[in-house]
Order: C-alpha cells, then structure tokens, then sequence
C-alpha cells in the first residue's frame, strides 16, 4: 500500500513542509519586533476580507482588496529596516570567529562597573554577526585593544568622544561617538531616554550585545533582540557577557534575548541601584 494516498505525492508533501518551515522562520524573524503588531492587524484584515467574501459583501470585499494591494506596498517602505535586517540575519555567516578573549570580557565588564558606580553614562555595541559597519561610519574609527583606562576615557564627561556609542570587534574598539537608530517610541520602551532607545534600536535591527550605563541611575543593562534587559551586578554581566559573546559555542545557536525590565523598573522616578558588584 502506498504511503501517499489519492493524488498526494511525496513532492506536495515536500511543497507544504517547506511552506510550513518558511511560515515559521517569517514567523521567527519578526516575533520580538514591532512587526509583530502590525502582524496581528494583517490577520484580522485578512479575517474580515475572507468574512466579506463568504457572506457576498460585495463592495465591503472589493475595497478590502484594493486596500490590500496597496497595503504590501506600504509595508515594504513601513519596515524596510526590519525587511533589510531580516534578510541580513538570513545571509550571516555562521559561527564566526569574534577573536575575543577572556581578558577582554574582564576589561569590558571592569570598565562598566567603574562607569556605573562614576555615574557616567555609556553606550557600548559588541558586533556578533551583523556587520556594524554603518554605525561604525558614523563616529570616529578606532582601533585599539579593550582595556579599562581606554573605555573610561572614551566615556569621561567632556571626553571629545563620549558622546554616541562605542563599537567592539571581539577584542577591539572599532570606532566611537556612534549614533545608533532610536527605537521607536512605542509601547513598553516609551519612558526611556535616547541612550537607552539608542541600545533597543541598534538591537532591534541588529544581534548586536548593547551595553548601556546609564547616568541617572548608575545601573547597567544589556540590550539584545529588540529588548532591554534587568538592572545587572558585576557577575551577571560577566555571565552574560561570557554567555552571548565571548562563549563561542553558543553563537551556532540562536539568541535568546534578555527578559523585559518590568514596567515598574523602567521609570525615571524609579531609583533602583545594583550597579557594580
Ligand atoms: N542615537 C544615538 N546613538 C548613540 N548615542 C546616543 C543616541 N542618542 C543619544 N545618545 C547618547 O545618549 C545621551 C543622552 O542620554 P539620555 O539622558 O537622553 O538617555 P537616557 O536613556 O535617559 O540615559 P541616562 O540614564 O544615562 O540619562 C547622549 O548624550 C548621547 O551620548
């Protein structure tokens, strides 16, 4: 007996597992976005379209799909940095080698927990796959080792360069005085300052690891997939650190992103110190 009944054959079976598998990965590269929402609202356009249509809502349906033609065309220019960030996750090279050592996790992670404790604000993008060069051309290109002085000095109030972002190649300062995309100021992230929108944006379009001091509250954080993620002390940082950068095992696997800060963190009234370890 066939395994295939009637007119299916193993080539439809193929056909639907390969939809099915490129539905889920459409579904992987926006979920954790702002494209999710607009998502939402797609299906149920959809839903009342198909609606129209079962119940011969003649007009309702035809200007439904007049609107839908034209909506495809605005969604390409609406998310055209998600569209372009998407297809650049999908051409990443895998596994590349960061050159990054454990020293220069130590360094980096030293040299926040000065900065936090300073009260100095910092913006710092650790490159993974993504190529940060765009970024990168809009500071001041560097080259110079991580080390604690020379992170310190960058961010020192007054600094020529403090200024914007740093940007990190596995162990070395590629370039600062930055300026990072800003997350939109929609939903959860409305309450933050440009520093932190700057972080949640480059890692929105990005996989980039973004650390963020911040200068009110001394705290540090780590942006990642579009999301800031809770206050940290010195060793989660590290753990973290070790875990999403300088651990190369883990950039075969997929990212996960840091938990949202609860809302209650995210105010600027609210004053909860953990920076430094
Ligand atoms: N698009 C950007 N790219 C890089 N850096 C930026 C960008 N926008 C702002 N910054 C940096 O953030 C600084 C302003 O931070 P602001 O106080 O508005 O943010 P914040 O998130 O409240 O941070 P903090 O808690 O440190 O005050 C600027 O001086 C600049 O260094």
């Amino acid at each position: 007996m066939s395994l295939f009944p009637g007119d299916v054959s193993p080539r439809d079976v193929l056909d639907v597992l390969l939809v099915a598998f490129l539905i889920y990965q459409g579904y992987l590269l926006v979920v954790g976005t702002r494209a999710v929402n607009v998502l939402r609202g797609i299906l149920v356009f959809a839903a009342v379209w198909v609606a129209a249509q079962l119940l011969g809502l003649t007009t309702l349906s035809y200007l439904l799909g007049r609107a839908g033609t034209v909506g495809l065309f605005a969604l390409v220019v609406l998310f055209q940095p998600e569209l372009r960030a998407a297809l650049e996750r999908v051409g990443r090279p895998r596994g590349r080698d960061l050159g990054a050592s454990g020293a220069a996790l130590q360094d980096l992670a030293r040299a926040m927990e000065r900065l936090a404790e300073r009260k100095t604000g910092a913006l710092i993008a650790i490159e993974r796959r993504t190529p940060l060069g765009e970024y990168a051309a809009t500071g001041v290109a560097l080259d110079a080792v991580v080390s604690v002085p020379f992170l310190e000095a960058l961010f020192a109030r007054n600094a020529p360069l403090h200024d914007g972002g740093v940007i990190l190649q596995g162990s070395r300062v590629v370039a600062a005085g930055c300026l990072f995309p800003l997350q939109s100021s929609d939903g959860t992230y409305r309450r933050y300052g440009t520093r932190h929108r700057a972080a949640i944006g480059l890692s929105e379009l990005t996989d980039a690891v973004v650390l963020v001091v911040s200068e009110e509250r001394g705290s540090m954080r780590i942006a990642l997939a579009g999301r800031l993620g809770p206050d940290l002390n010195g060793s989660e940082l590290r753990e973290q650190l070790r875990a999403l950068v300088y651990d190369r095992a883990d950039l075969s696997g997929e990212i996960t992103p840091p938990p949202p800060a609860p809302a209650a963190e995210v105010g600027p009234g609210t004053q909860r110190e953990r920076g430094g370890a």
